[in-house]
């Protein structure tokens, strides 16, 4: 076994010294490149306004970036205000389309409701929701106090209940349909040790919009929930990998070799929120390079195997006919 072992990672190590990679993909991640520019056409988004929770950093800024860049009026929200003006204006300034930043705790129905009433007054009822917003850090459940557990299933699961909930009772009020969408991850279908919390909250999350799916169509609402795999912000990894030492591995078990990135989020998003998705609700979509099933396969491991050691197993294994 351990002669084996050493042969794998000498193995790994030369195919990723030959293909010249850096740290952070496998040499067939080039069979897969990220493709970076918009997918929609231009003005896909023209005269919307889109609501994103949690649009100040990493993918909610992405998604932010590509809506206004079809033409979408966005209000970002969020805790941290200096956070997110600077993103308005950063985003604003790149796609000429107006950004609005409303400071807003979704974990107060309050706030959501005063940021509601701001929106409002702002911009009008969204057309498009994007609940984005989450917590999360790893850690043994047996060391969560009570206040670590509602911390973050207060922002994940009534966070995404409370800005759902508000915003569909005031489209419902004034006859307006909206596209609705959650961002999950794919934990929420397996559960997982380390991150129960997050992972109870994000299959609530993905109950309510399956829910709300059934129930709200007949007001022109769809529900939708992206469940990413691994994409590299400093908000996820900074809570998940704090020393940085799980991402090989990460990336190991990832079939297109790679991380997500962003932008190939925010395209998703765009695509699941426009019009050309207007039969599309109650999804859940799955955008993780193949890294679930691959985790979920009793047999998956032997990707490592060589051929060498495949000749060697298959006359074993013919060697047993008859036996
Ligand atoms: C294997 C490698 C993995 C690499 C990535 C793989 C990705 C694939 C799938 C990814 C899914 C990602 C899901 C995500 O959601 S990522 C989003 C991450 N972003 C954030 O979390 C941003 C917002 N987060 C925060 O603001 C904080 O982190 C917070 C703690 C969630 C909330 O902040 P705040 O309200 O200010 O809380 P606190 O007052 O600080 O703490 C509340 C209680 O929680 C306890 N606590 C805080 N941190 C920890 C910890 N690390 N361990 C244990 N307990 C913690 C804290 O002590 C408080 O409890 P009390 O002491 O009992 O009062
Ligand atoms: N990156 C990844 O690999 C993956 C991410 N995801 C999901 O993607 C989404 C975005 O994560 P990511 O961009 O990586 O991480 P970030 O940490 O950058 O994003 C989280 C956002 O949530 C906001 N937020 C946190 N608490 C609150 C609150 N109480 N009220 C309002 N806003 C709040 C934060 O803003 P502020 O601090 O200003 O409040 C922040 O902008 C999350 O739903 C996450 O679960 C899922 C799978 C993989």
């Amino acid at each position: 076994l351990t002669l084996l072992s050493q042969q794998f990672s000498q193995t790994e190590s030369w195919f990723h010294r030959s293909a010249g990679l850096q740290s952070g993909s496998a040499p067939h991640s080039q069979l897969f490149p990220p493709a970076e520019g918009v997918m929609l056409p231009p003005e896909s988004f023209k005269n919307r306004v889109v609501f994103i929770t949690g649009g100040g950093t990493g993918l909610g800024r992405a998604m932010a970036t590509v809506l206004s860049q079809l033409g979408a009026q966005c209000v970002i929200a969020s805790r941290k205000l200096d956070v997110l003006q600077q993103t308005a204006e950063d985003i604003c300034s790149r796609t000429g389309n107006k950004v609005h930043a409303l400071q807003c705790d979704v974990r107060d129905p309050q706030a959501v409701s005063h940021c509601v009433d701001q929106m409002t007054s702002l911009t009008g009822l969204p057309d498009v929701i994007i609940n984005n917003a989450a917590g999360n850090f790893i850690c043994p459940s047996e060391r969560l106090s009570p206040n670590a557990w509602k911390s973050i299933t207060d922002i994940v699961l009534n966070g995404t209940a409370f800005v759902t909930l508000e915003l569909g009772k005031r489209l419902i009020q004034d006859q307006r349909g909206a596209s609705f969408l959650a961002i999950t991850t794919i934990y929420a279908e397996s559960g997982s040790g380390f991150v129960a919390p997050s992972a109870s909250a994000k299959a609530g999350v993905e109950a309510l919009y399956k829910s709300l799916a059934a129930e709200w169509g007949r007001y022109g609402h769809r529900f939708n929930i992206i469940q990413p795999g691994p994409i590299k912000t400093k908000g996820a990894f900074s809570r998940l990998d704090p020393t940085g030492k799980f991402e090989k591995g990460m990336i190991d078990r990832i079939p297109t070799g790679r991380l997500g990135t962003p932008a190939e989020l925010a395209n998703l998003a765009a695509y699941l929120s426009s019009d050309y998705a207007s039969w599309i609700s109650g999804a859940v979509m799955r955008f993780d390079g193949g890294e679930y099933v691959s985790m979920a396969g009793e047999f998956n491991d032997l990707r490592r195997v060589t051929p060498d050691q495949w000749k060697m197993m298959e006359a074993m294994i013919r060697s047993t006919k008859g036996s």
